[in-house]
């Protein structure tokens, strides 16, 4: 990575304003998933260590410009302050008289978390006020929020305008395990993309057929490609309007010399239920009045020689409908494969993915997951992300 990172710079006795991506699930007001907490602790620990004063400034879910008291920073806060196992103080605002008001009393090493930046409409609009109110009150501004840097906002760009602005260690490590993967692939190289729908998936594979050897889809927009190869699809999802683009991925693969798999069986149900009656077909053989929810074991079995036989495999996307445990099987086979496969380094692109691993128990097994969802498809899709881009080069 070609950006200042943290131990790029001086923060003893600094007000650092570090971005975190501490939008986690919760319920009931207790985080019940505090991967993203977990994975910004080694910036935490490094500026505490170093004699920072440290503001922590988050968003949480999409309270859209308003103070919605349920997406507060207060829980996520108290659970920093358990796996720290060192008092984190709150404030109710992101910026302002009282925040300043608090870290004049901040010392080398203390941490306040701030309120959630979104419940500013100034944030997610960039402006340069709110910028500005947030530079305000540090000396040095640290993004480590892989999660939510394809955001152009003001606590992820514009601020960097205002301070000198560096990556903290989250933040470098996606940007160099994913770079890599996009740069300098360890080869064979496979992509494994699944999900819902082509629409989204357009740009990663397009990005994707001019880097990989290997191709895999699944999930829902695999019957878009199976359409397009001239099968009927029943029930399954199907993006009419993209029918003729999928012909054209196929026709570029070849063109390229990728070899790109898509399902050779499914699993079809009578109803979108994880009590429907299933059967698995051939996959130019779905009765037109079901529907397929999940990739077959004959797919399985050449998903899983193809992923043994790679030395780089990047996963986004389920290969079924995971949430039901009636279609999960595809999708805990192809984390299951990557899991064992011995000579393979595996990414899996944040989002669904990561959230399917981690259900499956796999998680500990994968060498990166990436914590952000979108913001690491749109890495893989080769753009540019604002929040790394208004960081400092080296
Ligand atoms: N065959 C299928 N039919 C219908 N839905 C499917 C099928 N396969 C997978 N899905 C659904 O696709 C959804 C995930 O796709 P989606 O594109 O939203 O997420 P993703 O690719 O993991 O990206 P992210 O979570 O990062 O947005 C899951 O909810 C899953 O149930
Ligand atoms: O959960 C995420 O992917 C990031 O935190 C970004 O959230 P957003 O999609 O609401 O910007």
């Amino acid at each position: 990575m070609n950006k200042k990172t943290v131990k790029d710079v001086d923060v003893k006795g600094k007000v650092v304003f570090c971005r975190v991506d501490f939008n986690v699930p919760m319920q009931d007001g207790k985080v019940t998933d505090d991967t993203r907490i977990r994975a910004a602790l080694p910036t935490i620990q490094y500026l505490i260590e170093n004699g920072a004063k440290l503001l922590l400034a988050s968003h949480l879910g999409r309270p859209k410009g308003q103070v919605v008291e349920e997406l507060r920073l207060t829980p996520v806060a108290k659970r920093l302050e358990e796996l720290l196992n060192k008092p984190v103080k709150k404030v109710d605002e992101a910026y302002g008289e009282a925040v300043k008001a608090e870290i004049a009393n901040m010392q080398e090493g203390d941490v306040l978390v701030l309120e959630n930046v979104r419940f500013y409409p100034g944030e997610e609009k960039n402006d340069p006020e709110l910028s500005k109110a947030f530079a305000e009150l540090a000396d040095l501004y640290v993004n480590d929020a892989f999660g939510a840097a394809h955001r152009a906002h003001a606590s992820t760009a514009g601020i960097a305008e205002h301070l000198p602005a560096v990556a903290g260690f989250l933040m470098e490590k996606e940007i160099n395990v994913l770079g890599k993967a996009l740069e300098n692939p360890d080869r064979p190289f496979t992509a494994i993309i699944g999900g819902a729908k082509v629409k989204d998936k357009i740009g990663v594979i397009e990005s994707l057929l001019d880097r990989v050897d290997n191709l895999i889809i699944g999930g829902g927009l695999a019957y878009t490609f199976v359409k397009a190869l001239g099968h009927e699809v029943g029930k399954s999802l199907l993006e009419e309007d993209k029918i003729e683009l999928a012909k054209s991925f196929m026709d570029r693969a070849k063109e390229k010399g990728v070899n790109f798999y898509m399902p050779v069986d499914a699993v079809v149900a009578d109803d979108f239920s994880n009590d429907a009656n299933t059967k698995v077909v051939s996959i130019d053989s779905i009765p037109s009045d079901w529907e397929a929810l999940d990739i077959g074991p004959k797919t399985i079995e050449t998903y899983n020689e193809v992923i043994q036989n790679s030395k780089l495999v990047v996963w986004n996307g389920p290969m079924g409908v995971f949430e039901m445990d009636t279609f999960a099987n595809g999708t805990k086979a192809v984390a299951e494969s990557l899991a064992s496969a011995e000579n393979t380094y595996t990414v899996i692109g944040g989002g669904d993915s990561a959230a399917a691993v981690e259900k499956f128990g796999l998680a500990e097994k994968m060498d990166h997951i990436s914590t952000g969802g979108g913001a690491s498809l749109e890495f893989m899709e080769g753009k540019v992300l604002p929040g790394v881009k208004a960081l400092e080069n080296k």
